[in-house]
């Protein structure tokens, strides 16, 4: 649990169960750490509904929970299910359940039991794709997804200790007919794994190969931190200043993986873009330095729109990628675009939408309020910022610090990306102990 740090004073924590000895041991693990320091712990089962049996498996799972005092809660994965590309689509709609239980439980750290042979075999899935040092350092023992922190106390141990785990504590567990059913890419790859095993590529090999490629990547994410801090100035409305001669003058490697966080950050996608894609970008922008400025007109990527400026070079979300408008409850959190945290004030007595300004919507504003033109925002940003609507009308634009006379003050808007720009992201607990 130190490894996977940073809890909070009674830590609250939310387990995946999904009976299997992996989670079975954690939950029992997990259960005597936090009662040691006087928190709490969820179990959390998604019932995917792809067996006639997983209801009642999960309600077998849940009494023996409450045997052990553990609250146990069920969330079921509703709606139609793809014939193709099933186990990917039950994952993403298993860990969506896991975050919202996590939201709603007010838990900031999401426990999963991934152990050591689901790290190798992580690793050799993507060995087979060629993947590059982020990809060969495996699963992290501790991350983000959303606004939780993704935590696997677990990823030293073999599945086999932590089946002694629950034999020793007198627990028993479920056995998932998915893994044994060929049909799935990671059952698949496991009887793969088992006849690499006699080539002497050993579990403990692959752990040990994700733990040094964890090792250099580390000191990757160091150096890039530390270019970003000299390079790259993030503001509050969602952009970035970047000062393309630091970016140049550090090794490639460093300034493209620098340049990708950006675009990450700005455009609001937990994944990368392309590589060939950044390549390009970053060559042109180096250029930029020692060409000309004219060599580098500008471009859009990964949800971003990057232009040259006096002072450097500004990434921001592109005006046409911005999420849809969305409607907002007074005094309730919104993740809007992936990127703002937004909670209209509870004095409002109504809903409003929250929606991009717009190229319109700034026009109207500055026609109207002369006074919010002194804004420093550059103006491809203005169109993308969050504003709140009702009836049509801006009715507030709390990045611009502008509310229309009678709307009433304490809306909330927040940067707040999936990734930070730098280091891990922690979530922050509000006054109430949610999370916002
Ligand atoms: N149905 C479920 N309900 C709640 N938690 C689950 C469920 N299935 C899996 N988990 C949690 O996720 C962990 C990992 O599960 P599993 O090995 O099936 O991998 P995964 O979620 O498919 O992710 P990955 O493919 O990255 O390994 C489990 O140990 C458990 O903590």
């Amino acid at each position: 649990m130190a490894r996977v740090g940073g809890f909070e004073r009674a830590p609250r924590i939310l387990v995946g169960l999904s009976g299997g000895g992996d989670s079975v041991a954690l939950t029992l693990l997990l259960r005597r750490w936090v009662a040691a320091r006087g928190g709490d712990l969820l179990a959390v089962a998604v019932d995917h509904g792809l067996r006639p049996e997983s209801a009642a498996e999960a309600a077998a799972v849940g009494a023996a929970m409450a045997r052990l005092g553990v609250p146990h809660r069920v969330m079921r994965w509703e709606g139609d299910k793809p014939s193709s590309g099933l186990q990917a689509a039950a994952r993403s709609a298993r860990r969506r359940l896991l975050e919202l239980a996590c939201a709603e439980a007010g838990c900031l750290h999401l426990a999963l039991a991934h152990n050591r042979d689901d790290q190798a075999e992580t690793l050799l899935l993507r060995l087979s794709r060629g993947s590059g040092i982020d990809g060969l350092a495996g699963m992290a023992a501790s991350g983000t997804a959303g606004l939780v922190r993704v935590i696997r106390p677990c990823l030293e141990f073999s599945h086999e200790r932590l089946l002694a785990t629950c034999r020793a504590a007198g627990v028993g567990w479920v056995e998932d007919p998915s893994n044994r059913n060929p049909r799935f890419a990671r059952a698949r790859l496991r009887a793969v794994g088992d006849l690499l095993a006699g080539e002497g590529l050993s579990v403990d090999r692959l752990a040990d190969t994700a733990r040094r490629a964890a090792r250099a990547r580390a000191a990757l994410d160091h150096a890039t931190a530390a270019l970003l801090a000299r390079a790259a100035s993030l503001h509050p409305e969602g952009w970035i200043r970047l000062d393309p001669v630091a970016l140049a003058d550090a090794p490639e490697e460093i300034g493209l993986r620098a340049l990708t966080r950006c675009l990450t950050v700005v455009g609001g996608d937990e994944h990368p873009p392309r590589d060939a894609a950044v390549e390009r970008l970053y060559g042109g922008m180096c250029d930029s330095v020692t060409v000309g400025r004219a060599s580098f007109p500008g471009c859009t990527l990964a949800g971003c729109r990057i232009a040259p400026r006096r002072g450097g070079v500004v990434i921001a979300r592109e005006a046409t990628a911005v999420a849809g408008p969305q409607q907002a409850t007074p005094g309730e959190r919104l993740w809007w675009d992936r990127r703002f945290i937004v909670i209209p004030s509870a004095d409002r007595t109504a809903p409003v939408t929250v929606a991009a300004l717009g190229a319109a919507g700034w026009a109207r504003l500055v026609a109207d309020n002369p006074d919010v033109r002194g804004h420093d925002a550059p103006a491809l940003v203005r169109p993308t910022l969050p504003a709140l609507w009702s009836d049509g009308v801006v009715v507030a634009v709390p990045s611009l610090g502008f509310r229309r006379a009678g709307e009433p003050p304490g809306d909330v808007v927040r940067f707040s990306p999936a990734l930070p720009l730098a280091g891990p992201a922690f979530p922050v607990v509000s006054a109430r102990g949610g999370i916002i």
